[in-house]
């Protein structure tokens, strides 16, 4: 990749850092769960993570209706893009002049969505390049191509700038990597005032240990989720200082207990509730600035 300008094509795509890259790669080039697609279909936001807020029950109707399940995919949507809003409220002041890194982007929904509330520029990098040309395509329908884009790139190791970043995020993306190298990434390519957002999922210290239903929920992902106590720790050793922590637990239950009932299932429902309403497992917003 030679170019840092948003708008050129970045046809190059690097090998993956290590062997395990490759099978995340691989696993998000492949993925095209109806769940996923046909939710981003309501408006072209393609999102891949979860949702918060409670059901507007007045909107799903009956499951007699015929339109239910119409309803209900668009619910679950809707559920799903609050989420990312929650994320990018929590940025802080961003103008149009800046410039802000998706660590993880997938298909880029919350890219998008940051574009159209601040005006910035965002740039997004993810192992998969079937993510990166899915992004991109959606940004040149959109005609915002020349402000966002998507890159296969590895997050720990980016070709941005000292400094470049207004904001980074990572939306449940971070349990691909080792904290203290993403966290020494962000914080390199972060502004001093800058402000970091992730939202995760992470288990919870006082269980003790990874649950079943964790365990359960890293085989079907391939990914290793992490400890609460590891994200502040590794935060504490970057120069990230948190300003908020927000258990978001009890606000994703609703989403997964009417997703439950959908007919796009994947079979990882339970392990989520379960692990939720056991307290092994826990939905967290953490921001935090670079200092
Ligand atoms: C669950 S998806 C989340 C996508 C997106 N943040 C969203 O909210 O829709 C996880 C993403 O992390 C990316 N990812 C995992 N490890 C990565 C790495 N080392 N470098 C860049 N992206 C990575 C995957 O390619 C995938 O796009
Ligand atoms: C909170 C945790 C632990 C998340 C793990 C990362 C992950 C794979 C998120 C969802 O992606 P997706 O939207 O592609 O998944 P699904 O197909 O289940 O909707
Ligand atoms: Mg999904």
């Amino acid at each position: 990749m030679t170019s840092t300008e948003i708008g050129t094509a970045a046809a190059f795509v690097p090998s993956p850092a290590t062997a395990y890259q490759g099978d995340i790669a691989r696993y998000w080039n492949n993925e095209a769960r109806p769940v996923n697609l046909r939710l981003g279909d309501v408006d072209g936001l393609y999102h891949h993570h979860y949702g918060i807020g409670a059901i507007d029950t007045a909107s799903l109707g009956t499951p007699e209706d015929s339109e239910y399940e119409k309803k209900l995919i668009t619910e679950l949507h809707r559920l799903e893009s609050a989420q990312a809003e929650v994320l990018l409220d929590h940025l802080g002041p961003i103008g149009a002049d800046d410039t802000l890194m998706d660590a993880g982007c997938g298909r880029g929904g919350s890219m998008v969505m940051a574009h159209q509330r601040f005006g910035c520029k965002v740039e997004g990098v993810t192992l998969s390049s079937t993510q990166a040309e899915f992004g991109n395509r959606r940004v040149q329908e959109l005609g915002i191509a020349d402000h966002v884009r998507s890159r296969v790139c590895n997050m720990l190791d980016t070709p941005f700038a000292n400094g470049q970043m207004s904001g980074s995020w990572n939306n449940e993306s971070s349990m691909y990597v080792d904290l203290h190298d993403l966290f020494a990434e962000h914080s390199r390519v972060l502004k001093v005032g800058g402000r970091y957002v992730t939202i995760t999922g992470c288990w919870n210290p006082r269980y003790g240990q990874p649950s079943k239903w964790v365990s359960q929920i890293n085989a079907h992902f391939e990914c290793n989720i992490h400890s609460r106590r590891e994200y502040l720790r590794a935060m504490a050793d970057n120069r990230l200082v948190p300003q908020a922590v927000i258990d978001l637990t009890p606000d994703t239950l609703p989403y997964w207990e009417l997703r439950a009932t959908s007919s796009l299932v994947t079979g990882i429902e339970e392990a989520f509730i379960e692990s939720y309403k056991d307290g092994s497992f826990q939905y967290v917003l953490i921001a935090a600035d670079r200092v």
